[in-house]
């Protein structure tokens, strides 16, 4: 048995106030025993524009945020997922969204690059959404190993795309982490039945970390972090606000399930060549 965090924010346009308020609760998912905690979407900064956002991208490998995490996971001795932040990219005003992972020693293990980009005009709301105007797409899939098990990362609107997860899974993923931002509205509509299908089909566990409330650029965000078990039971969860979601994970109970319900082994298909690399 190992305890795993989602770490539950609404993030502000104020870097250093988010950074201490990720830091305050990734002490407190620590002293809850978690050995692995997972950051939303962007928990470093949300402010008024996506080109904000970019702006403050940092290179790779240095920077305020980086130092932040890699402090963090050793300071804790966690396995740290470090929501996304944005890394630089050539282009100028683009910059990656960048889920990088910290292991309890501070050295970082895994960097993986949003594949998925979010652009959608949501006609209920008003809402428009064109994260490719400010994100380069990433375009290769990413496995970690932990003393937690196989981690497969995937963020946010990577959620809606199920050969991503699955892919996952047939690199060695026994649970994913989905640091998130999704909105209000498509939460609402989509959020939970989401995230125990893809928990369900992989029979994986689901630590999903989510941006929950509203922020300066007038979103709001779904919140209800939470963690889901390979038969897609919701062990924990948040429905809003800052927060600490956490719950035990059972590798053997898992291993016991995959063998007894074999449907990882029945895929008849295979997976399409460029879900391995794009
Ligand atoms: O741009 C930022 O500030 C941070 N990035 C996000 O919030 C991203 C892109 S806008 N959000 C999503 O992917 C939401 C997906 C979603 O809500 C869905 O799939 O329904």
């Amino acid at each position: 048995m190992s305890r795993v965090a989602a770490i539950q924010m609404a993030s502000g346009p104020n870097r250093e106030a988010n950074l201490l308020e990720a830091g305050r609760l990734l002490s407190e998912a620590a002293r809850a025993g978690a050995k692995l905690a997972v950051l939303p979407e962007c928990f470093d900064l949300m402010p008024r524009t996506d080109a904000e956002r970019a702006a403050a991208a940092e290179a790779d490998g240095e920077g305020r945020v980086q130092d932040f995490l890699a402090g963090q996971a050793r300071r804790h001795g966690l396995w740290l997922v470090g929501g996304t932040i944005p890394l630089r990219s050539a282009e100028p005003g683009r910059a990656f969204a960048s889920c990088l992972v910290y292991a309890p020693d501070g050295q970082r293990v895994a960097r993986y690059d949003k594949i998925h980009l979010f652009d959608v005009a949501l006609t209920e709301s008003g809402e428009q959404y064109h994260e490719s105007a400010t994100t380069v797409p990433g375009n290769g899939t990413v496995v970690v190993e932990t003393d937690l098990g196989c981690v497969g990362l995937a963020v946010c609107y990577d959620l809606r795309f199920p050969e991503l997860f699955h892919a996952l899974q047939r690199k060695g993923a026994e649970l994913f982490v989905l640091p998130s931002a999704f909105t209000a509205l498509t939460g609402q509509a989509h959020w939970d039945v989401l995230l125990r299908a893809r928990a369900i089909e992989n029979l994986s566990y689901l630590v999903a970390a989510a941006q929950g409330g509203f922020h300066v650029s007038g979103r709001e965000t779904f919140g209800h972090s939470q963690v889901v078990d390979p038969w897609g039971a919701v062990l924990a969860s948040r429905v809003s606000g800052a927060g600490v979601v956490v719950a035990d994970v059972d590798l053997t109970q898992q291993r016991r399930i995959r063998g007894q319900f074999p449907i990882l082994e029945h895929h008849r298909l295979g997976i399409p060549a460029e879900t391995e690399t794009l």
